[in-house]
């Protein structure tokens, strides 16, 4: 790894930090929150830049139906803003304030931080709600943070929100596919119920055009006058941040920002720089990598004075809830936590006593092609707004340092923004949603920004495929009703219906629960070749998906051993999630009136219901031993997807390497997950084995027996 520069400077040492160190290793002591110091925490939220704006800001809520609220990470907005509104009353009548954040773990961790604030236990006063999760009282809970998907999924049920007074929108800046589509729907609230308070906040958002999408003409700070509630958004700048955060930059490119995380945090240890490390990469694998050379590190690392053990810890969305908390434990005595998160930390969680952020600025982001009707996941640099999130999460108790994996000259040419996910992902789901809101037209909603017309009509395409919509495009009943109230992909609510028909519902709930998480496989870098040997034990040539249900259900019969886990290269962590989402959906299914029956060995049925979910994911094989025309092609796998895709040559498909079927290459296939490759190759991810004369007995609407032929 190169050595960091700070902006315009060379710096001796190491990263050129020198610490006040006796006052920042007291500064490292956390907060308990025993009676003595809840004075202190008070006074800490009265130091909070908002709390200058606290009045002001209730004065806004009070007097407007939107406002949008701009400031710097760590001012105190999400933690803050819902206790004023409490304070000032927005609380009573039995109506709550919902704070909304686009992903769970900083809902978690948010509403246990206000909890402690407010002094009383989480799910009381306040409380959360995640998806498969809801930690809060009915009829008790004042305050409540969830993410945005939850609220969406609320609205079946209340479509206008009636048991809150005040909805915020938090982190708006991310613009996922949630946060555009509740801001369209809060919008149309808001007209039928004029006492609804939206407030929009975020540390970078384009505050001016949120403002003119809730309105034409905005008004700036306290400017307007007192009396009727303005239907005019207000902006408020929240000025000020707590503690500074130096960043740091390489002097030279890194070409593996694995390894030059891992020895960047083996340098600050080594230094022995006091104050824990939050490591930003781009997903669960990568984590997994980082978090084993890590550990290597701390066995051969002798930290200097402090004799410090470095303590890695992973934290990805596949993680169950309890292990994704580890992360936010205080680092036991003698230790360094080393937090290693994709960016799921990057957004409003504080992790106490992390005063050091490295980031990979890079992230895993979905891309979605309308004409081929292929959505993949590929690493891409972040944006200035995401990495000046990933920096925000240093600093927050003390000043802090963020060390860029890149150049000062390659981070100035990043994007400013990130592109909204409305633009680049799939929107099955949120159509199916949508309709299931009485929301028709799609092209006539007030969006955001209109998400681009072929993706819309991919995504009807799909829905009328899955069944979803009658022949007017409106949801059908029961099958639409039932995929918009389950909580998973369309998709796999389709095969688990499916698997009610086909009676193996049993197998098909394990399978859907196991790809909600994601790689159930624990293959540490460097243990490549024991991993593979360890999947052949459970592989079979039905493919991934029943090779996952084999892994379920030896882990079961282990009793859910973590040893035998280990010993197997399987996620223990994952299963663990994995069967916290298979009770959920068990339950979800039981509400529909839906008993579980299980096929026993006849998985020929599990794989029929998972091509009736993944019907517009169905491939054949194409002979490529004599292609000439391609002799990059020839004699490897190549795959042609059975829908038509649009104009243009079709897509360029294989079998990802990871898959159990890799090797074998069946004839007809579907798949769930797809990678892009550099050279350009779609990479099938989780495939499994399938009959061609399935689709068109499953989908005759899509596919007919003429144009299947083996
Ligand atoms: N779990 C926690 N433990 C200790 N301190 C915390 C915790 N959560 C928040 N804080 C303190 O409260 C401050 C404000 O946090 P808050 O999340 O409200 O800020 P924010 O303006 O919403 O920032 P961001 O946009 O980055 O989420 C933090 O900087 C930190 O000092």
């Amino acid at each position: 790894m190169g050595a960091f520069l700070r902006p315009g400077e060379r710096q001796p040492g190491a990263f050129g930090i020198s610490f006040d160190s006796d006052r920042d290793k007291n500064a490292a002591v956390v907060p308990t929150f025993n009676r003595n110091e809840k004075l202190a925490l008070q006074e800490q939220r009265r130091r909070l830049p908002v709390f200058q704006h606290r009045r002001e800001i209730l004065y806004l809520v009070e007097h407007h139906a939107t406002v949008i609220i701009v400031g710097e990470t760590g001012s105190g907005k999400t933690t803050q803003i819902p206790q004023y509104l409490l304070e000032a009353g927005w609380c009573s009548h039995g109506r709550m304030v919902a704070c909304t954040q686009p992903r769970r773990v900083a809902a978690m961790t948010v509403a246990a931080r206000v909890a402690e604030e407010t002094g009383s236990p989480l799910g009381q006063a306040v409380g959360y709600g995640i998806r498969f999760e809801d930690v809060s009282t009915p009829g008790t809970t004042q305050i409540r943070f969830c993410t945005d998907g939850v609220l969406l999924q609320e609205m079946l049920q209340d479509p206008l929100l009636t048991a809150y007074s005040v909805i915020m929108v938090d982190e708006a800046h991310e613009r996922s596919l949630a946060t555009d589509t509740l801001l369209g729907l809060l919008k149309k609230v808001q007209r039928r119920r004029p006492d609804l308070r939206v407030i929009v906040a975020s540390a970078t958002l384009e505050a001016e055009r949120v403002a003119a999408f809730f309105d034409a003409s905005t008004v700036r700070g306290a400017a307007a006058k007192a009396g009727d509630l303005s239907k005019q958004p207000a902006i408020l700048s929240v000025e000020g941040r707590t503690h500074s955060v130096q960043i740091h930059y390489l002097e030279k490119p890194c070409s593996d920002y694995v390894r030059a995380a891992v020895q960047a945090a083996a340098d600050i240890h080594r230094e022995d720089m006091p104050g824990d490390i939050l490591i930003f990469l781009t997903g669960q694998q990568e984590c997994e990598d980082c978090v084993s050379m890590l550990e290597e590190e701390a066995r051969k690392v002798r930290a200097g004075r402090a004799a410090l053990r470095l303590m890695p810890v992973p934290l990805y969305a596949g993680l169950p809830a309890a292990a994704q908390l580890a992360a936010f434990e205080h680092s036991p005595r003698g230790y360094r936590k080393v937090v290693v998160a994709t960016n799921i930390a990057e957004t409003s969680v504080t992790i106490d006593g992390v005063v050091y952020v490295i980031d990979c600025c890079h992230s895993k982001q979905a891309s979605y092609n309308p004409l081929t009707g292929l959505e993949s996941l590929l690493v891409a640099p972040v944006s200035k707004a995401s990495a000046s999130q990933r920096a925000g999460r240093a600093g927050r108790m003390r000043p802090g340092h963020c060390f860029r994996l890149c150049t000062e000259a390659d981070f100035q040419a990043l994007h400013d923004a990130t592109v909204p996910e409305m633009q680049r992902a799939e929107l099955s789901g949120t159509v199916l949603r949508l309709k299931a809101l009485g929301v028709d037209n799609m092209m006539t909603f007030d969006w955001l920004a209109p998400p681009p017309a072929e993706t819309m009509v991919r995504a009807l395409e799909l829905l009328h495929a899955l069944g979803a919509l009658d022949a007017s495009a409106r949801l059908s009943r029961p099958t639409g009703q039932q995929l918009a109230e389950l909580p998973v992909d369309a998709r796999l609510g389709a095969v688990l219906l499916a698997s009610v028909r086909l009676g193996c519902s049993e197998e098909a709930v394990t399978v859907v629960a196991m790809l909600s998480v994601h790689s159930v496989w624990a293959g540490a870098h460097g243990e490549r070749k024991a991993l593979e040997a360890a999947k052949a034990k459970f592989a079979v040539g039905e493919g991934d998906l029943v090779t996952y249900l084999n892994v379920w259900k030896a882990w079961q019969d282990s009793g859910r051993d973590r040893k035998w886990a280990a010993r197997n290269f399987v996620n223990h962590r994952t299963l663990l999630r994995a069967a916290d989402i298979r009770s959920q959906l068990c339950h979800h299914l039981r509400r529909l009136r839906i008993a579980l029956e299980s096929c026993d060995a006849e998985v020929s049925l599990l794989r029929k219901a998972l091509t009736a979910g993944l019907l517009m994911n169905a491939v054949q094989l194409v002979d490529t031993a004599n292609d000439i025309s391609d002799p990059a092609s020839a004699g490897i796998n190549v795959y042609r997807i059975l829908r038509s895709t649009g104009p243009g040559p079709p897509p360029k498909l294989r079998i990802h390497a990871s898959s159990v079927l890799a090797r074998t290459r069946p004839q007809w296939l579907v798949f769930w997950q797809m990678q892009q490759s550099s050279s350009g190759w779609f990479e099938m991810q989780e495939v499994t084995a399938v009959e061609p004369h399935w689709l068109p007995e499953l989908a005759a609407h899509v596919y007919s027996h003429k144009g299947i032929r083996s």
